[in-house]
């Protein structure tokens, strides 16, 4: 087993706020620093003049490395374009869901092969930009072949895949409560066994306030459903108006409730005193033109967060975490030290993961270098590409 030392790095950022190299800080931060891996694997961290001989050397030069980014939430799989869509937000059109059939659309009629051509060009704009790890979502088939389909696609990706047949009733259900219910019947039967083989979560879009998702009762079931067959929770929750996804994915359990961009007090305390993590989409907002969740009111109760892109064709699509993590420095209260743990380590943690989002011994090698000394340079110079996934042969 060969073993590669990487040397150069002005600031580690660790996550590892028990390093006795560490400044004690959550994010461990560790000056003039060295990382030794082997075969995919961190074998040893700490300062550069500690380092003891290895097969090979990678000099950085100076560069900040980090965590790799977590994009715990993202929906790659899609074909077709709804620019105008945006477009039309820009000037003060609410979003409200309903442009999801537009996508489910142009996805149904696309081949494999197109499928997946657009994941792979979607998952390597992530990997330039510093994400490691990307969990993916289904949810623009919205029958039982389309919903199998992404997810087969998806999971050529990654092992993070998300059954989200619940994303919205398509319009081929929509025109009675007794074809919502069918809907929901056939997420929670033919269409969860039909998935199930390829996906390690269950999601739902939990949204009265949109016509097309779903109730909280609906949504409740779905959960159950997909629990039953194995899979773990995730949940919509809080995106367009306050409603009870966040409570339910307490009640449930559920890894994690995504946007929480409308939160009670009631709401906050039930996260606090959960397993759940809240995850923070700041570009949906920052796409859509809505007001940003106040993450500085989750992070004084004691709430976990996580960032993540929400990259897809409706409310952002944009794949750059360094741009989440701007705007959330610059729109949601979030220091820079915060917002890079969100999307390294509380990711990993919405993915119940300790093996990313944290350099340790004994971690998976999954680093991303930046093009500056320190991290601060993340939220200091948004929208310059600085941040790339470090990749071993
Ligand atoms: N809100 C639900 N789903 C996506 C948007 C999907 C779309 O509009 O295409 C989201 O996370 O924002
Ligand atoms: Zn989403």
């Amino acid at each position: 087993m060969s073993t590669t030392a990487i040397t150069g790095i002005s600031e580690l950022v660790t996550n590892d706020a028990t390093h006795p190299d560490g400044d004690g800080s959550p994010l461990g931060l560790i000056p003039d620093a060295s990382v030794v891996v082997a075969d995919g694997r961190i074998e040893w961290v700490g300062r550069r003049e500690e380092l003891t001989a290895t097969d090979d050397r990678r000099d950085l030069g100076g560069r900040a490395v980090i965590p790799c980014f977590v994009d715990s939430h993202s929906h790659l799989v899609f074909a077709g374009d709804r620019s105008a869509e945006f477009a039309a937000r820009m000037t003060g059109e609410p979003y409200d869901g309903g442009g999801i059939a537009v996508s489910m659309k142009a996805t149904r009629a696309a081949t494999d092969d197109e499928l997946r051509a657009l994941v792979a060009r979607r998952v390597e704009e992530m990997h330039a930009q510093g994400t490691g790890v990307v969990e993916i979502k289904s949810g623009y088939g919205l029958d039982a072949h389309n919903e199998a389909r992404a997810l087969r696609i998806a999971r050529e990706f990654t092992d993070e895949t998300t059954f989200l047949g619940a994303h919205v009733v398509p319009p081929e259900f929509r025109d009675s409560y007794t074809g919502r219910n069918d809907y929901v019947e056939l997420v929670c039967g033919d269409m969860l066994a039909a998935c199930a083989p390829y996906a390690r979560w269950i999601d739902v879009f939990c949204e009265p306030n949109s016509a097309f998702a779903f109730t909280g009762e609906e949504s409740e079931r779905v959960l159950r459903a997909g629990a039953a067959a194995g899979l773990e929770l995730r949940v919509h929750g809080n995106q367009l108006g306050h409603g009870p996804g966040a409570q339910l994915a307490v009640a449930l359990d559920a890894a994690s409730v995504d946007h929480c961009t409308y939160l009670s007090d009631d709401d906050v305390d039930a996260l606090a005193g959960s397993s759940t993590v809240a995850t923070l989409l700041p570009g949906v907002e920052f796409s859509t033109k809505s007001p940003y969740p106040d993450a500085r009111r989750l992070i004084d109760a004691g709430v976990s967060l996580a960032l993540a892109s929400d990259c897809n064709p409706g409310t952002c699509y944009s794949s750059s975490i360094p741009f989440a993590i701007a705007v959330a420095v610059r729109d949601m209260g979030m220091t820079p030290a915060e917002a890079l743990h969100a999307a390294t380590a509380g990711a990993a943690k919405s993915l119940r993961r300790n093996d990313i989002g944290v350099i340790r011994a004994g971690a998976r090698a999954e680093l991303t270098t930046l093009d500056a000394p320190s991290y601060l340079h993340l939220a200091y110079r948004p929208g310059v590409p600085i941040a790339s996934a470090l990749r071993f042969p």
